[in-house]
């Protein structure tokens, strides 16, 4: 039984009108690695259409996006002139991201979609992390080879008890990393999984979720086939997906 997986779109403009748009590799991995069905959802910000569309899917996967959520969604100081932000995005998702946890349905969120839940749940971002005495540079190096860009960048430990360090029998893994935002505090209720040699955290867990809800810093849908990791996470994204719809159809 295949579940409906649901991927929010960014509203990016292309010539002269805004598309509503998901980068390949996330439909891919969430087909390949979860065993869904992907579904775009638009960013149209509309609460009634949201409660619509949780009926609709058996998972939601937050992708990742050069976008940066407007800091007063988390009471950080306006952004520097200049910065992608998506208020279309951050209409959608981050009022999606409340239902979904309330309504038990199956959540990942990749890169901004780990810094979405973190905001939606109270936490902070640190919007230059390689500005914060201590914190390294992780953001992606300047090549046009995507395989270097998304190639290994640095460690993370798994947290003792963490679902990671169950799924994989280690402790720890080699990460990309192409993001300039991170986790300055992480919202209450939120475990952490993984965490970086400077100490950035680098994936959680929603503790209170009734369901499997989880979040990387990282992007495990680039070629999740040769990683270990990726399909751990992915396919207990895709069981938890592949449960609710079974429950559904009870
Ligand atoms: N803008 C945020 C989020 C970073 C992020 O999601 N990057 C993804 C890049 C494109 C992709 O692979 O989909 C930050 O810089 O922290």
């Amino acid at each position: 039984m295949q579940a409906i997986i649901g991927i929010p779109c960014d509203v990016k403009t292309i010539g002269l009108f805004p598309f509503h748009a998901v980068g390949e590799k996330y439909i891919t991995a969430a087909v390949g690695a979860a065993g869904g069905v992907a579904v775009l959802i638009p960013s149209l910000g509309d609460a009634a259409q949201l409660d619509t569309i949780i009926n609709l899917v058996d998972g939601i996967l937050l992708p990742g996006s050069p976008s940066n959520i407007e800091p007063h969604h988390y009471q950080g100081v306006p952004s520097r002139p200049g910065t992608l932000h998506d208020k279309a995005r951050d209409a959608t998702t981050l009022p999606l991201v409340r239902r979904v946890i309330d309504a038990g349905i199956p959540l990942l969120g990749i890169c901004r979609g780990f810094q979405e839940i973190n905001v939606v749940l109270g936490g902070e971002l640190h919007q230059h992390v390689q500005e914060q005495p201590g914190l390294n540079d992780h953001r992606e190096p300047q090549t046009e080879d995507l395989d270097l860009m998304y190639g290994p960048a640095h460690s993370v430990q798994f947290t003792a008890g963490s679902w990671l360090q169950h799924w994989l029998g280690r402790d720890g893994a080699r990460v990309n990393s192409i993001h300039q935002q991170g986790i300055k505090r992480l919202a209450d209720g939120l475990i952490a999984e993984a965490v970086a040699e400077d100490g950035l955290i680098e994936a959680y867990r929603v503790g209170s979720a009734s369901n499997f809800a989880y979040a990387v810093q990282w992007h495990p849908e680039w070629k999740y086939w040769e990683n270990d990791v990726s399909q751990a996470i992915f396919e207990a994204f895709g069981a938890a997906c592949r449960e609710r719809r079974m429950r559904r159809n009870q």
